[in-house]
């Protein structure tokens, strides 16, 4: 059995039990269940906290786990990144009140509230500052106004919430983060389980963001129209009943299939259809 480490709660939890299910992985049906073994697929899924997944994973009784890229980095686990999974994606930056701090230099002699102090504390001694850091479970941009910091170290995606707490970011991001399957470093990279299990979910990634594309187009178009819709291998080309028109299936990026389909259509493409893609192995 390929054992999972997955999250139980969070930003992370939702889409990382959407994702396991559309690549056919049994989900828990309660959110109290600790461990879901999962038969079929030969499968055992470990419910844990999301900044705990890194821990568990590198003192390898579990095989591969999900978790944040700026989870793993925090942990300062034995772990590497082996597929990123392109949601949860944010920045790590500082913040503080506008005008207060500039670059980091100004961290200097500064107190930092974060719930990421790993992270922190590698950054400032990479940049050779010394400034103190506060640990805070959550809700770490309030830390300011309540005069337990003056710069926050946080998550930020939208930045409502800093906007919201008057707060302004400062400096460069110190990390760009997603969610990602990570293993144990130096775990066997050929494991056939793992690269099942790999399989899978790059198989919902495609899927999520390609369409299948079918139309009929005039012979004479064709080759216009296949520069337009290449596919991944190369399009199907079929004939039609009536002589003169072929009929061109190939999967096209999702982003794109509207402008295709509409310079199809201005090509001389008719009966232009898409249809979702549920799952695939490319
Ligand atoms: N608003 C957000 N947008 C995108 N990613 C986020 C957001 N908030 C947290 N994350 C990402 O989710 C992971 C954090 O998950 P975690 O469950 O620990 O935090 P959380 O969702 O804030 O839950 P908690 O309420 O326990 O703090 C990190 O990888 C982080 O980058
Ligand atoms: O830039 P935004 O789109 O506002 O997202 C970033 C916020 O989301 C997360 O907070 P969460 O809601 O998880 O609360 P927490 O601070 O208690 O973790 C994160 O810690 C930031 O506060
Ligand atoms: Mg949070």
């Amino acid at each position: 059995m390929l054992r999972i480490a997955v999250p139980n709660k969070g930003a992370l939890s939702g889409p990382a039990a959407a994702m396991l299910h559309e690549a056919g992985y049994r989900m828990r049906k309660e959110s109290k269940e600790l461990v879901l073994v999962d038969p079929t697929n030969e499968v055992e899924f470990f419910y844990l906290r999301p900044k705990d997944i890194a821990i568990y994973v590198s003192a390898g009784k579990l095989d591969i786990g999900i978790t944040g890229e700026d989870l793993l980095i925090d942990s300062g686990a034995d772990a590497e990144v082996i597929l990123p999974l392109g949601f949860a994606r944010s920045t790590f930056r500082f913040a503080a009140k506008p005008g207060t701090v500039s670059g980091i230099e100004g961290l200097a002699g500064k107190t930092i509230a974060t719930s990421y102090e790993g992270i922190v504390a590698k950054h400032l001694a990479e940049s050779g500052v010394d400034a103190s850091v506060v640990h805070l479970d959550g809700a770490v941009e309030t830390a300011i106004e309540l005069g337990v910091a003056q710069v926050i170290a946080d998550v930020v995606e939208t930045g409502t919430s800093l906007r919201n707490a008057g707060l302004e970011v400062f400096g460069e991001p110190i990390m760009k983060s997603e969610a990602v399957v990570i293993r144990r470093s130096g775990a066997d990279g050929d494991d056939p389980k793992v690269a099942q299990f790999l399989r899978r979910l790059q198989g919902v990634l495609v899927a999520r963001s390609y369409v299948m594309m079918d139309y009929d187009c005039r012979a004479e178009h064709l080759e216009r129209a296949v520069a337009l819709t290449p596919g991944l291998e190369s399009p199907t080309i079929s004939p039609l009943h009536n002589e003169g028109w072929v009929a061109v299936r190939a999967m096209v990026p999702a982003k794109e299939a509207q402008r295709i389909m509409d310079d199809l259509y201005e090509l001389g493409a008719r009966a232009i259809l898409t249809t979702a893609i549920h799952a695939c192995r490319l």
